[in-house]
């Protein structure tokens, strides 16, 4: 299912003294299956876009649209609701039931299965997020930790086997180890499953890495919408708006600096560099 956005504007809070355009005259295409991260400063209105998006905030003005569906109607929304699964950055919002089983339980409800393949499907889901089945299934979701909770959230969430997923900072507050176990499942859950994927990051390095997209939001407008390839050459404008070079960017100048050279553009990955180095020491 493709997402058109055309011409978005939102308003926040809405007839207040305090109004605030949250997004201003945004329109994008996101064609099916792509792993996207929208970055952007705090307050720049990542959250408002991807809320918007899914039909969680309606727009002020302009059209939403996914696959065939238009967002302005409200059965619409209820069919896409289906098909879309949206974390929050407060995952303790999201999960409502007793237990840890219980909540993914309820995202398989609509397929009927036994109890038997319930279960065994629930574990299955929980081990996927790295969560032990046999000591987390029972427990509450105030007995778990931040980090654990939102694997619990994306749990629930990947149970109902969504086409698309919209991802609040799924890596927030957790540290380097478990971020990389969430990007690396959403990845392959990526490529096994050829949904889309669209989540909202803080770190350039991680973007770079796993997304094949950034889109850059700035006071509510896109501003930048490239492949990580062309990193260095969109560098100088994201830099006006607070990015901080990433360790592998701040080798590559530094490199061109020493051997005096133009650095290839393509270069964005450490296998990359490695690759081009050995070429030209020739010891490939
Ligand atoms: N419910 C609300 N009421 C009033 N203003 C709001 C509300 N939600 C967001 N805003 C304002 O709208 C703007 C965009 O907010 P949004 O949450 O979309 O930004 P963001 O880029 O996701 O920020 P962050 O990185 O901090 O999550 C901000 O200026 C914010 O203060």
């Amino acid at each position: 299912m493709d997402i058109f956005l055309e011409n978005i504007s939102s308003i926040h809070p809405l007839n207040t003294p305090f109004e605030k355009k949250a997004l201003n005259r945004i329109s994008i295409h996101i064609p099916s299956g792509q792993f996207v991260a929208i970055m952007g400063a705090v307050g720049s209105g990542k959250t408002t876009l991807i809320q918007t998006m899914c039909g969680l905030l309606p727009p002020l003005s302009g059209d939403i649209k996914i696959g065939s569906y238009r967002l302005n109607k409200k059965a619409n929304r209820n069919r896409v609701w289906k098909e879309v699964g949206y974390l929050s950055q407060f995952p303790e919002h999201q999960v409502m039931e007793d237990t840890v089983f219980n909540h993914v339980a309820e995202g398989l409800n609509h397929l009927g299965l036994t109890r038997e393949r319930l279960t065994e499907r629930v574990k299955e889901i929980l081990e996927a997020v790295g969560l032990c089945s046999n000591r987390f299934k029972d427990l509450s979701p105030f007995q778990v930790s931040g980090g654990e909770l939102r694997r619990v959230a994306l749990a629930g969430i990947l149970a109902a086997e969504p086409k698309i997923l919209i991802l609040d900072e799924p890596t927030a507050g957790l540290d380097g180890l478990e971020r990389l176990r969430i990007l690396s499942l959403l990845k392959q859950i990526h490529i096994e499953n050829k949904i889309t994927i669209l989540y909202i990051s803080h770190r350039l390095e991680e973007a770079l890495e796993y997304s094949e997209r950034i889109v850059v939001v700035d006071h509510g407008q896109i501003v930048e919408d490239f492949h990580p390839s062309e990193i260095r050459t969109r560098f100088r404008n994201l830099e006006k708006i607070g990015f901080v070079k990433t360790p592998m960017l701040r080798l590559m100048d530094l490199l061109e600096k020493r051997l005096s050279r133009n650095m290839p553009r393509y270069i964005y990955k450490e296998e990359q560099l490695v690759s081009y180095l050995t070429k030209l020491t020739g010891r490939d």
